[in-house]
């Protein structure tokens, strides 16, 4: 009994408080849970590093800091170049009936794309107005998807796993993210982007892996929150391809914001929970897009779309009831094909269509030159110097020249990690050349991605939605007003309206999390209880068997069995040790001499030492409740 006890007092110090009767249940249970959390910490301190995101999921922190390449600037951001990949796609029907020869190489070693000049008649050459000749570009990635029977045959599964993946990776990491595929009509954008119903694409692909990674990483302290949005620029308007089309067609309008950057009004942003709810909305969407069969392509796409995925994270903090949310957006862009008219034979409409095509990829073109202008990184990197300062007014980037660039903006050039897939076609020299060197040019975008991240208490949360109560009840009563001074300000009411109804959804939403927020504390505290209750029904267990072990040995130690002589020892001539005087009337102890008897001072020390460790678990006690006061007396 006595070893017994000796081995549990170094293992729970608790259970001998309980057998003393100096705790009650409750007291036990906070002492434990300080235990628990004590535990936890001392453990999570000496296992992980500390790293500032904290609050990312298994699948944000796949890369860890130390893995990161160079941060540049502020405090999480990331500097990286426009990331630029290059896809040849196979003959289709007219190359294969032309039987056009092939004009691309791959060298997969060097990620090479080499260009070689098509064969001439000599009546072709006489009237050439420029020579033509090899060309050789090298980029990030080479996908040869021209011939399936070659051993570097890159399939749609390839390319998403080329550097879809690490996009979605940067994504949970909290950074913007935008993949844009650029090229001649008939290239395969759309099938690179959006793909078939065998063969996915990019997006479906980023959307079902997005879907994956939030399932993976349910463990119940995250929330995750998926907004999807899917609009088309078609003639220089912007339609939302999630609502049904009207006629005549409903265009909405570009804002800018300091706050939200340049976004589209009234813009249709819906929630969505699963995979399948997102292919029924890129259905939606694919429906509602203009195409139109053109000489080059059966299913041509007469517009820019560009499918956006809002993810924010939400990570609830118990400890400190404070939350970390971060907000990141992929935008996946489809663009439409640049073409010539001579080539396309296109009239009337088609023609327009060309023309705005044209008109917005020229654009783009100017935009990504400036930006890859090496005079404008420079003065970027030393913002201040009044020389650059006027340098810079000068080379403005003419984001503005065009609805697409407008819209794009923050990709090209700001708070992003973007890519560019620039798509060839294997037949056409020039287009070919055009395409290549338009990407050769964007590789040399320089970007500074931010981690958008942001640690809110619960106070701030409560705060922020009683602000916006407050700006919607004020809203209300301007609208109200307006509507009372009988509509003669229409114009400025109706913006008044949107902004009041924007204000609703955001707290709508905010709302949401709040919400969410709670449900994972009250997730995270039932996971606590259910850990907790085994762990308390074994203490129960033991406090029991302790409480009997002791009495028995107070027991012991107050009534000592005294064994009586045994008769007729003396006469065989044996002896037992016992004498008559040996034994006690007033129950005390007698005991015996050296041989054959109880070792009286061996029982002595060992009586001491329980009274010493009974002195030492009682000061334990003592030190335990002053590190641990109960809550009440921690108020007082
Ligand atoms: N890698 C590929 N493998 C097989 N078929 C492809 C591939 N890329 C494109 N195609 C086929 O080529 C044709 C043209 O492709 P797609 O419609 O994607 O071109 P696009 O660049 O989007 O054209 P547009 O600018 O006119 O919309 C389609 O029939 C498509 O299925």
């Amino acid at each position: 009994m006595y070893a017994y006890l000796r081995l549990r007092s170094q293992i729970s110090l608790e259970d001998l408080c309980d057998a003393f009767d100096e705790y009650t249940n409750s007291e036990r249970f906070y002492l434990n849970e300080m235990a628990h959390r004590a535990l936890k910490t001392a453990h999570s301190n000496a296992s992980a590093p500390v790293v500032m995101r904290a609050g990312a999921s298994e699948a944000g922190l796949r890369r860890r800091e130390e893995e990161r390449p160079s941060v540049v600037g502020v405090e999480g951001a990331e500097g990286g170049n426009v990331k630029v990949v290059v896809r040849v796609r196979k003959f289709i029907k007219r190359e294969l009936e032309k039987r056009s020869p092939c004009l691309v190489e791959m060298v997969p070693e060097t990620q090479q794309t080499i260009l070689h000049p098509p064969e001439l008649t000599a009546e072709e050459v006489k009237n050439m107005r420029k020579q033509y000749e090899t060309r050789d570009f090298t980029f990030d990635k080479s996908f040869w998807s021209h011939n399936e029977a070659d051993a570097h045959y890159a399939e749609q599964q390839h390319v998403y796993e080329s550097f879809g993946e690490e996009f979605l990776d940067h994504n949970f990491d909290g950074y913007h993210t935008c993949i844009f595929a650029y090229g001649q009509t008939g290239s395969g954008k759309s099938y690179t982007m959006m793909g078939t119903q065998d063969q996915p694409g990019l997006i479906p692909r980023t959307c079902q892996g997005l879907f994956e990674r939030i399932e993976a990483e349910q463990n119940g302290s995250i929330t995750y929150n998926v907004h999807v949005s899917y609009f088309e620029i078609y003639n220089e308007h912007v339609k939302d391809l999630l609502t049904p089309r009207t006629t005549p067609p409903t265009y909405l309008k570009i804002r800018e914001s300091p706050s939200e950057g340049v976004y589209v009004q009234n813009l249709t942003d819906e929630q969505v929970k699963s995979y399948e709810d997102i292919e029924r909305l890129m259905k939606t969407g694919d429906l509602n897009r203009t195409t139109a069969s053109t000489k080059m392509n059966d299913t041509s796409s007469r517009s820019h779309a560009v499918f956006t995925l809002t993810l924010k994270q939400i990570q609830h903090d118990i400890a400190t009831d404070s939350t970390i949310e971060r907000l990141a957006r992929m935008r996946l862009v489809d663009l439409a094909g640049s073409e010539r008219a001579n080539r396309t034979e296109a009239t009337g409409q088609r023609l327009r269509e060309g023309g705005n095509i044209n008109q917005s990829l020229t654009t783009l073109g100017r935009v990504i030159a400036a930006l890859a202008d090496p005079k404008r990184q420079q003065a970027q990197s030393r913002p201040n110097s009044r020389q650059n300062q006027s340098k810079r007014r000068a080379e403005v980037v003419p984001y503005r020249d065009s609805v697409l660039t407008y819209l794009l903006k923050s990709s090209l050039g700001g708070n992003s990690k973007t890519a560019m897939v620039a798509c060839i076609s294997p037949t056409d020299y020039e287009e070919t050349l055009s395409t290549l060197r338009y990407a050769d040019q964007a590789k040399r975008i320089r970007l500074t991605a931010v981690v958008n991240q942001d640690a809110v208490s619960a106070a701030e949360r409560d705060a922020k939605i009683m602000e916006m109560q407050e700006t919607i009840k004020c809203l209300q009563l301007s609208v109200n007003a307006a509507a009372t001074r009988k509509r003669d300000e229409a114009d400025r009411a109706r913006d008044e309206m949107e902004d009041y109804q924007r204000q609703v959804g955001k707290m709508q939403r905010a709302m949401e999390e709040s919400r969410a927020v709670s449900d994972v504390k009250i997730r995270a505290l039932q996971m606590e209880v259910e850990e907790l209750r085994p762990q308390n029904e074994a203490l129960k267990l033991e406090i029991e068997a302790l409480r009997r072990h002791l009495s028995l040995a107070v027991g012991e130690l107050k009534n000592p069995i005294v064994l009586p002589k045994e008769v007729g020892g003396e006469e065989d001539g044996s002896d037992s040790g016992f004498d008559d005087d040996d034994f006690s009337d007033a129950g005390g102890l007698k005991f015996y001499g050296e041989e054959g008897s109880f070792e009286h001072e061996q029982w002595q020390r060992d009586v001491d030492e329980v009274l010493k460790d009974l002195a030492l678990f009682k000061k334990k006690v003592a030190d335990d409740r002053e590190r641990f006061p109960r809550p009440w007396e921690a108020v007082q």
